[in-house]
């Protein structure tokens, strides 16, 4: 065995240590987050509380309300000129859902992300020889809405990040799921009141639209390839059975396994939207919202250290095909993976319920949750280390991100 291996094995050790050393103050940072749960852009309480986490941590320069009121970063760094130092980035999110809470452990996102950084960190400042990196939290809100990410992306907020690390409950280990592309969209009616008894054919019917947009999506799906996904509600159907509805108001999501397949979707999608208006006599709306969320761009060399380390620590990856290749969702974290190679892999919890339930709540919010979550915490920051202390696996890293970039651009562009 090589002195960097040995000194690679020290390390890991090490981050695994901090972080059993740290776990009474993460748990109690994850279910703070947990007990107050707060929806998209308003994670005020959870902003506070990790900004409170990082700045009670030696050694942290933080930056709170971060280009967005409720994102932050917390960074550290060694010593050494920046020329050749790796930046790593590990991310939290801690958005809650609407009458659910933290349905989808978000909390424990927030949790692995500070737990890994906090590791590193503490594995590389007792390190003899210096490696020059710096570690970089950012506090991503919003990824349950229209992508907190994807704002702080356009602001600039990644740059200089070389390599991007977060977690994700599930009800599995796996070291990637399905991530689409996506993007919702609003679609509103407008037609005219009348007495729905007295002289009905004097309106115009808005609800008969959203029934009618409903239902031509529901058959479209006959037509669509079995990966595509469209899913929504009416929001809005009307305000008394004897007032004709004037106005009306749906949400949908529509997705596709790839960004360049979106397009073609939404165009058949709109079909249905306007052709409801024309069959009714109606006006309509269609609002799509201002980011779109794009498809995970893989790195097969990140998940396969990942991999490595988190069975060392026992984590029992999936092989279950129908859910690696069916099981889907989206992120903002894929429009990240466009500029920055990262991992978002999944993590069992203690549970088998499902995202997105009230048992999922409680499941996020079991103290069971909290050995898997660190332990996803320490296979991430192990990943880091593979990077820092082996430059050929991170030059295969860049290597892959470039080959996997260039060969999406060529299907974006119909090459
Ligand atoms: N693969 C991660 C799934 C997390 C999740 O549920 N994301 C939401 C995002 C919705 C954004 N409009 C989803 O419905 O997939």
């Amino acid at each position: 065995m090589t002195d960097n291996e040995e000194r690679l094995i020290e390390l890991k050790d090490r981050v695994c240590r901090s972080i059993d050393e740290t776990r009474e103050k993460l748990h109690r940072l994850s279910q703070d987050i947990w007990s107050c749960p707060e929806l998209a852009y308003q994670e005020t309480e959870a902003h506070d509380r990790l900004v409170a986490f990082f700045t009670h941590e030696h050694g942290w320069t933080v930056d709170s309300h971060f280009k967005l009121e409720t994102a932050f970063r917390a960074t550290w760094r060694t010593g050494g000129d920046s020329e050749g130092t790796m930046n790593v980035g590990f991310l939290c999110e801690y958005d809650a859902l609407p009458g659910i809470g933290h349905a989808c452990g978000h909390n424990l996102i927030a949790e692995v992300g500070a737990a890994a950084a906090v590791g590193l960190k503490a594995a590389l400042e007792g390190a003899q020889e210096g490696v020059p990196v710096q570690v970089t939290v950012l506090g991503t809100p919003a990824e349950e809405d229209v992508g907190g990410k994807i704002d702080l992306l356009k602001e600039g907020a990644f740059k200089g990040i070389d390599v991007v690390f977060m977690a994700h409950p599930s009800k599995e280990d796996a070291t990637y799921l399905p991530c689409v592309a996506e993007h919702d969209v609003t679609i509103k009616y407008h037609g005219k009141t009348t007495h729905a008894s007295s002289y009905p054919w004097r309106g115009v019917n808005a609800l008969d639209a959203a029934v009618l947009c409903y239902n031509n999506l529901s058959v479209l799906r006959q037509q669509m390839r079995p990966d595509w996904r469209v899913h929504g509600i009416i929001k809005h159907g009307g305000l008394k059975p004897n007032i004709i509805p004037d106005y009306t108001e749906l949400e949908y999501y529509l997705r596709t396994p790839t960004r360049a397949e979106l397009p073609v979707l939404k165009e058949k999608a709109e079909r249905c939207f306007r052709s409801a208006a024309v069959a009714t006599g109606c006006t309509v709306e269609v609002e799509y919202a201002r980011n779109q969320l794009d498809n995970i761009l893989r790195v097969a060399e990140l998940e396969r250290l990942f991999e490595r380390n988190g069975k060392t620590l026992g984590m029992d990856f999936t092989t279950d095909e129908d859910v690696l290749r069916n099981e889907s969702g989206s992120t903002d974290f894929g429009n990240v993976t466009f500029a920055v190679p990262g991992i978002h892999p999944y993590f069992y919890i203690g549970s088998n319920a499902l995202n997105h339930t009230p048992e999922y709540t409680v499941a996020a919010g079991d103290e069971k949750a909290q050995f898997f979550t660190l332990r996803t915490a320490k296979a991430l920051a192990m990943t880091a280390l593979d990077l820092l202390l082996q430059p050929e696996a991170m030059q295969r890293v860049m290597q892959e991100f470039t080959e996997v970039k260039l060969k999406d651009d060529k299907m974006s562009n119909g090459v």
